[in-house]
């Protein structure tokens, strides 16, 4: 298959056996992951566990101390002039003179590229015109993300890395700006992004790779990471009469099981699901307010890491 930039495919981005130590300290334990053009790979994983120093390493900010980054067959240590020509990276508030406009800091950031994408239309595409003549430090947080993603865009990269994107911004801003990203990819741009969000994951990413102290525990799409959580049915409900611990304890496929406050909550397969109706109605017990769900990405997030999201 050809890409829009016309090489032919193999993992746009590598990541291999990537260590990075502070002090020490590793930080980031043995990372390998590979992204192919057109994905939205994600990045998941719980506070501090290495995700902004792994995409460092994959942006050219930080120098791996052991292992191999390639982005289109670049060293990104190594070869950051070419880089920044196919790779757009999201600035940091900081970065930004808050004394400048919209118009000022797209004019001014399309000049540091050889040929940059006339930022107009791109500024029309994501919701920009109205504010031009704004001042950064005036714009509301969702305004800051979309020029944000524009300026990551103006130099018509091959792949952009947001990194915690939407933190920060209300429900309708961050919907919003997974439908810009959505469109970004749409564009032939590959989309690396590190985020907290199990929603913002398992609705854009096509697949994710958890990582959690320094290491990948799981790669897969979030349906895959889902469906191999310990249960990927969860069923509750409140029995007309008590139901015997050790006949649920049996059930096929069962997870977990756990009673409190009279409602019962299996974690379990359609199978459990199945066996656990023809036990209740063998005992002629009613499950009141049966509620059956999938699990989620957090359940599975919660599976591979032990940790508690914020
Ligand atoms: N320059 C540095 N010097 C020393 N320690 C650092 C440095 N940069 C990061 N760390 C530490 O490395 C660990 C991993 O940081 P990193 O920012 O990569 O994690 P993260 O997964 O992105 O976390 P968060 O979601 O909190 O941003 C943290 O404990 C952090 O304090």
């Amino acid at each position: 298959m050809q890409t829009r930039h016309g090489s032919a495919t193999g993992p746009l981005i590598e990541v291999s056996g990537v260590r990075k130590s502070y002090a020490g300290r590793a930080v980031v334990d043995g990372v390998s992951f590979a992204v192919d053009e057109g994905e939205i790979f994600g990045i998941l994983g719980p506070n501090g566990a290495g995700k902004t120093t792994t995409v460092e390493c994959v942006e050219g900010l930080r120098r791996p101390d052991e292992g191999r980054v390639r982005v289109a067959g670049l060293d990104p240590a190594r070869d950051r002039a070419q880089l920044t020509r196919i790779l757009g990276a999201q600035l940091q508030e900081s970065e930004i003179q808050p004394k400048l406009t919209v118009r000022e800091a797209l004019e001014l950031y399309s000049a540091f590229y050889p040929r940059p994408l006339d930022w107009r239309p791109l500024a029309e595409r994501l919701r920009l015109t109205e504010t031009l003549g704004t001042r950064f430090a005036k714009l509301s947080g969702g305004q800051k993300q979309r020029l944000f993603i524009a300026l990551a865009l103006l130099g018509d990269p091959r792949v952009v890395v947001l990194d915690e994107l939407t933190t920060g911004l209300d429900p309708r801003a961050r919907r919003d700006t997974w439908e810009l990203i959505e469109d970004v990819r749409a564009g032939g741009v590959t989309v690396l992004l590190v985020t907290h969000f199990m929603e913002e994951a398992q609705r854009l990413c096509d697949r994710v790779a958890v990582i959690d102290r320094g290491r990948v525990a799981a790669l897969d799409t979030p349906a895959g990471l889902i469906s191999r959580t310990a249960g990927s049915t969860v069923v509750s409900f409140t029995p007309s009469a008590p139901v015997d611990e050790h006949a649920l304890a049996v059930l096929p496929a069962l997870a977990s099981v756990e009673q409190r406050d009279g409602r019962v909550t299996l974690h379990g397969t359609d199978e459990t699901v199945d066996a656990l109706l023809t036990l209740l109605a063998r005992h002629h017990i009613t499950a009141h307010q049966l509620r059956v769900s999938d699990s989620t990405l957090d359940d599975a997030f919660l599976d591979l890491t032990g940790a508690r999201q914020p």
